[in-house]
């Protein structure tokens, strides 16, 4: 479970001396349980992205607390946040940020690389997840021999290969045209319910959040949950 409590943030802008506070993220409450699609929807620079660095440990919110499976991660330095995402947590981005020098197997591997899994296992896994994401066919190739969506695939099965119980996703089919956003949001939705992963999911796409479980608003940096009407 992921549970924020009271978390508020304010950015400093302008020069020394003269600065300005930004209130960005305003008193959010909220719990994520095991298992769910949430999405927070919101206008550009509402403050989603905060949200989302603020609960992957990037930034430090100056009030309120975090829990994630069970941990007090809020006062973590910079290394236990490093050693706790490295257990526990996947990203997807917007725009792939995949290694342009490697091919997609080499990609997916890496996350394996960095956490010291001997080659074997690595190699047996990435094959797993190459399967699970239908990639088998352009293993080989490199990020700019792919179309959008299966960079995009690449990136998710970057995400899975260390098995993380969250995923969270930064406008993860922003950059892909409808028919691939719709293949994506699928692979998704198959994630969650074949494997159990929680997603937490920001967009500024509506038709993004319906995949979700449950959608929260985000507007100029407070948070609300979406009422979802049973027909
Ligand atoms: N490091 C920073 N320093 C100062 N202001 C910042 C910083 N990062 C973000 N902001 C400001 O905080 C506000 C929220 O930004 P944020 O990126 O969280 O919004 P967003 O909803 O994710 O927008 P988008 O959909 O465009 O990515 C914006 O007004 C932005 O200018």
């Amino acid at each position: 479970m992921i549970q924020l409590q009271h978390i508020s943030h304010t950015f400093k802008i302008g020069k020394k001396g003269n600065e300005k506070g930004v209130p960005v993220l305003k008193d959010i409450s909220f719990n994520i349980n095991d298992g769910e699609i949430i999405s927070i929807v919101g206008k550009s620079g509402s403050g989603k992205s905060t949200l989302l660095n603020v609960i992957a440990g990037f930034l430090k919110p100056e009030t309120g607390s975090i829990h994630m499976n069970g941990k007090e991660t809020t006062n973590f330095t910079e290394a236990e946040h490093a050693k706790f995402r490295m257990v526990n947590t996947g990203f997807i981005f917007q725009n792939f940020q995949l290694m342009p020098g490697l091919t997609a197997k080499e990609n997916i591997e890496l996350p394996l690389k960095i956490k010291g899994v001997p080659k074997q296992s690595r190699k047996q896994h990435v094959q797993e997840i190459l399967q699970k994401v239908e990639l088998e066919k352009v293993a080989d190739h490199y990020p700019n021999e792919l179309s959008g969506g299966q960079q995009q695939r690449v990136c998710i099965a970057r995400a899975l290969v260390t098995n993380p119980p969250i995923i969270l996703a930064d406008e993860p089919t922003g950059s892909l045209d409808s028919e691939t956003e719709q293949e994506i949001l699928q692979l998704i939705k198959q994630l969650n319910v074949q494997m159990g992963i929680t997603f937490v999911i920001i967009t500024h796409d509506e038709e993004v959040a319906t995949i979700a479980n449950r959608t929260f608003r985000m507007h100029d940096g407070v948070l609300k949950e979406v009422e979802t009407v049973a027909i």
